[in-house]
């Protein structure tokens, strides 16, 4: 159902049907990119609720090996560390089917993001741009990628018109220094899916949208109000 120019909401009555329908949905534009193009790219989140749809979207039967994945966004931490959002990709995604898919990481061994920003920049400039998918989470703060709240380089990364792909960021809610496509980079897809869970996210995401109280400043906001790429939300309770 259309809510605005822009968003289309997906409601499922339960979780795993929408992890089947976003993984069909997804695995769609990725055949019809090799298709067209001969290749896919597709970026996901991290988080807890992706773990799901990653299952399902794994055993969709795709030639993974032309399909580059990455994240839109990783915790500053090596994949031994269980925040690693690298090692959740790799255990859940990269098996079955797409095990033969390959893992472009934003994370390098420098000690910061900073420190590792040049390297990531020069992997990053190996992808096939634009995304055929780009699938977002929201943090109950109202966070995506890791455009926190009060993120250091937040103005930055949701300029768009800013030409840099990867920003660092650094916010007393993001747990540890992270590395972030930035908001004009994420646009650069050919879909773009927004994942979340639960009632409270339902309605933050609501308040959002409509610029309401508080969330009229969730960083989230700036990815419902822009007019380069449609968004289809994914919702269930
Ligand atoms: O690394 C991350 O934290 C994610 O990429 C982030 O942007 C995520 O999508 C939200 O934090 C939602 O996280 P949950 O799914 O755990 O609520």
């Amino acid at each position: 159902m259309p809510d605005t120019l822009n968003v289309t909401t997906h409601s499922f009555t339960d979780c795993d049907a929408l992890a089947i329908a976003l993984a069909e949905r997804v695995a769609e534009r990725l055949r019809e990119a090799i298709a067209e193009r001969g290749h896919a790219l597709l970026a996901v989140s991290g988080g807890s609720t992706p773990r799901h749809f990653f299952e399902k979207l794994s055993r969709e039967a795709l030639d993974w090996s032309k399909v580059q994945v990455t994240l839109v966004d990783e915790r500053w931490v090596p994949e031994s560390n269980e925040r690693s959002n690298a090692a959740m990709v790799k255990t859940l995604l990269l098996q079955h089917e797409a095990s033969t898919a390959q893992f472009v990481p934003l994370y390098t061994d420098a000690p910061t993001p900073e420190a590792g920003l040049a390297t990531v920049r020069t992997r990053m400039a190996s992808l096939a741009l634009p995304f055929d998918a780009v699938v977002l989470g929201m943090g109950n703060d109202g966070h995506t990628a890791s455009f926190f709240p009060g993120g250091d380089r937040l103005p930055e990364a949701l300029d768009l018109n800013n030409v840099a792909r990867v920003l660092p960021m650094r916010a007393a809610g993001a747990g540890e220094p992270r590395i972030t496509f930035t908001l004009p980079a994420l646009l650069d897809t050919r879909a773009l899916f927004l994942h979340i869970e639960g009632e409270a996210k339902r309605q933050l995401l609501a308040d959002a949208r409509m610029g309401l109280g508080e969330a009229a400043n969730f960083p989230v906001r700036a990815v419902l109000v822009q007019q380069r790429v449609p968004v289809a939300v994914y919702w269930c309770p």
